[in-house]
């Protein structure tokens, strides 16, 4: 096989766990088979930046890593870009000791995967001198002696780099990005199942004020003297009323000759384009004095210092690929400071701390890595406390919650407030931002006097929030600054519903209710006027019977009363459909033919998708998915992360496969619900909530049909949706025995 020549940024998208025969497909990857090499590039890549040249020496099946390795895909392709990303900082290269390197002149040996592989694998890899530091992964090996690169230095051949080849592969990936930025033709199979899915489905502002709710009326037509929460389950139109709302406001500005800036702000990229998209179908003609953006996005709109970071790059910035880089790079530090100077800290902490630092087991300590990323993200970020003089201390005053990583004496805070130390500092030596630290240098600059003359100019009249329970308490901060009047309470209007809550965005919601902090947040707004909406426009009422049912499973999370949506009232506007069905089958191979069944069957339906509750099972269900596109019959869009929800494919006609926590704010005619882990055996009362919360997000995105997928492999029918199947909320169905 011809070597691979690739950049950090292809291998990150790689290490998302795209499937080899996907790639092909990729929006965001673009492979050339040149004559002496294949190139992978993404469309940021440039002829000046940095190349990883991988020698496919004793490499089969898959193309992209040894197929001894293929089961850990992910990880041995995000060691490998940051392997690379490491070679490029400057100063000496220097990898986690849990890498177990050795070095022989400019060779250097380390660990292909996070612990080992059984086999002990290693990379043999050169970096090539210069400041461009391109790297050469020449071998793999499973030797642990230096005598091993002292013989491969011997016999090592001349580097595989043809510039020229490098030229053209460059120029080909621009050309083909530029080709893909173009907007398609208009083509009526693929614009209408996009229009349905629409928020607005096309019509026009005065028809929808026809048809509306009266609880949506009610906030549409509210004052705006003061912020309004509008909270409402899945699907009951909170999008829709709050861009009603914005739109509305606008025209009566206008009409009155006021002046009036307004901004919507999203989560994500999807949703503000979704809801920009909507705005402007509503036959009002473009209406710029709305501005539609996501948090991140503003952050470096009006921050210039972020701008000007150039050679900064963001880590975590949403992106599932983000998160693994995250977690890998804490695993990293946690086993190097195990392996290190633990020692002087284990007698003095809590034992339940010791036994988790202490274990052996790989499992627990991905679990530990996982607590500490929540812990680094949503508590100690978003509490904007950075290491310097007086962190520590304030970290320990915060007030811990339950659903916090158990802390119990203040050396066990010690000890996580001295990990998160080291991880800011290597984040920082290698040139990494993450999203918490750019929010809160945002937060420091609209706290300056340039900003509180700024915003008269720049700042916004009423700021719109949707999916306001996505927002951890650091973000929401910052909404606070971008009002324009400073004499008055700033007027936002947030579209909520506590029961969604995608990975930490759940811890996010908790925390604001028990963080000491967080009252004077509230105070801040003066007086918020509370709407509810009680009537789900999306799905059936066989599906919110199971939606119902799943919110009444959820552990009894003291949110404080302000949170609990009263779901006995809740009613479905849509007329009858199936009830959901649930697919019992003997194995994961059979579960997988079950799936593909009934991908066969509801096709032709409209809109579907696979949605994946357990982010661990994704690389089965991404596999599985490249399989499905396999097949003409199929448009398959592949969802991994949110940079995917950006990318052109999803809004076709299709099968859409992705992680449930992902597929927030959209919606499809069926949907098949897959990876439902055991949610009771050994999970901690967080865990449990947070599965459940992927589940009620699964099965809310779907209109009209739903079927959950489980099997004995994975540990069969979980408790909640035994309990559904004996209320008749879930149809129980014996699946494939195989
Ligand atoms: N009053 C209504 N009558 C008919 N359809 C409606 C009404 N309100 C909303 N819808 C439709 O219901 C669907 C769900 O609406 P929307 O996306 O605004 O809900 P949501 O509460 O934001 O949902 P989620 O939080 O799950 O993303 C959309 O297709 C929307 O067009």
């Amino acid at each position: 096989m011809k070597p691979l020549i690739t950049t950090v940024a292809a291998l990150k998208e790689l290490a998302t766990g795209i499937a080899p025969d996907a790639v092909g497909a990729s929006t965001v990857l673009f492979l050339w088979d040149g004559p002496s090499a294949d190139f992978l590039l993404t469309g940021g890549d440039g002829e000046v930046d940095q190349r990883t040249v991988i020698v496919r020496g004793g490499f089969g099946d898959d193309p992209f890593v040894p197929d001894h390795l293929s089961r850990v895909r992910r990880e041995v392709l995000s060691r490998l870009a940051s392997f690379s990303e490491r070679a490029q900082a400057p100063g000496p290269l220097s990898l986690p000791r849990a890498w177990h390197q050795f070095k022989h002149d400019n060779l250097i040996a380390f660990f292909a995967v996070p612990g080992t592989d059984g086999a002990a694998s290693r990379w043999i890899a050169e970096v090539l001198p210069g400041a461009r530091a391109d790297v050469i992964v020449w071998s793999g090996t499973t030797s642990n002696n230096k005598e091993s690169l002292e013989e491969f230095e011997a016999m090592k051949p001349p580097s595989p780099l043809v510039e020229s080849e490098w030229l053209e592969a460059i120029a080909r990936a621009r050309e083909h990005f530029t080709k893909l930025a173009r907007p398609e033709p208009s083509d009526v199979e693929i614009a209408l199942p996009e229009l349905e899915r629409a928020a607005t489905r096309g019509w026009s502002f005065d028809e929808w004020m026809k048809v509306i709710s009266e609880d949506q009326r009610a906030f549409v037509n509210a004052p705006t003297d003061k912020s309004i929460r509008l909270r409402g389950p899945a699907g009951s139109g909170k999008t829709l009323a709050l861009t009603l709302k914005a739109v509305n406001e606008a025209s009566r500005a206008r009409a009155a000759g006021v002046d009036l800036r307004i901004l919507m702000v999203t989560h994500s990229w999807s949703l503000a384009t979704e809801i920009s998209d909507s705005k402007d179908a509503l036959g009002l003609g473009p209406l710029d004095e709305i501005e539609v953006f996501p948090l991140l996005e503003i952050a470096a709109a009006l921050s210039p210092g972020i701008a000007n970071e150039g050679d900064y790059k963001l880590i975590g910035n949403d992106s599932f690929s983000g998160k693994v880089a995250q977690l890998e790079e804490i695993w990293d530090l946690l086993t190097e400071f195990i392996d290190g100077d633990w020692v002087t800290y284990r007698a003095s902490v809590s034992q339940a701390i010791q036994e988790r630092f202490d274990s052996e087991e790989a499992d627990e300590r991905v679990a530990l890595a996982w607590d500490l990323l929540v812990e680094f993200g949503s508590v100690i970020g978003a509490a904007a406390i950075f290491p310097g003089a007086g962190a520590e201390s304030r970290y320990f005053g915060l007030q811990r919650a339950s659903w916090m990583l158990p802390l119990a004496t203040r050396e066990d805070l010690r000890v996580v407030f001295e990990l998160y130390r080291r991880y800011m500092e290597r984040l920082d030596s290698r040139g990494l931002w993450t999203s918490d630290q750019v929010l809160a240098d945002l937060l420091n600059d609209l706290q300056k006097h340039s900003w509180n003359r700024g915003r008269r100019s720049e700042g916004y009249d009423l700021i719109f929030v949707d999916e306001f329970h996505l927002f951890n308490p650091l973000e929401r901060q910052v909404l606070h600054y971008l009002s324009r009047d400073v004499s008055v309470y700033p007027r936002i209007f947030m579209a909520l519903d506590p029961r969604q809550s995608p990975s930490e965005a759940f811890i996010g919601l908790a925390a604001d209710e028990t963080r000491s902090s967080s009252g004077a947040e509230a105070d801040d707004l003066g007086d918020v006027a509370q709407f509810e909406l009680t009537k789900v426009h999306r799905y059936t009422p066989q599906i919110l019977g199971l939606v119902k049912h799943v919110h009444h499973e959820f552990p009894t999370f003291d949110l404080g009363s302000e949170w609990n949506i009263d779901f006995s009232s809740v009613e479905s506007a849509k007329t009858e459909g199936p009830v959901p069905r649930l697919v019992v089958s003997g194995s994961r191979t059979g579960g997988e033919n079950d799936i593909v069944n009934a991908v066969h069957d509801r096709y032709q339906a409209g809109p579907m998708a696979i949605a994946v509750v357990d982010t661990r099972q994704w690389e089965r269900f991404s596999d599985l998915a490249s399989r499905l596109d396999g097949s003409p019959k199929f448009h398959v869009s592949v969802i991994a992360g949110r940079s995917d929800l950006d990318g052109l494919g999803y809004r076709k006609k299709g099968l859409v496969v992705g992680l449930a926590e992902y597929l927030a704010g959209l919606q499809f005619e069926t949907v098949l619900v897959v990876g439902v882990p055991d949610m009771e055996t050994g999970r901690s009362p967080n865990e449990r909530a947070r599965l459940l919360s992927l589940f009620y997000l699964a099965v809310s995105r779907a209109e009209n049909e739903v079927r959950v997928f489980v099997n004995d492999d994975d540990g069969g029918v979980p408790e909640v949706l035994d309990r559904a199947v004996a209320n008749g909320l879930l149809v129980r169905e014996q699946g494939s025995l195989l």
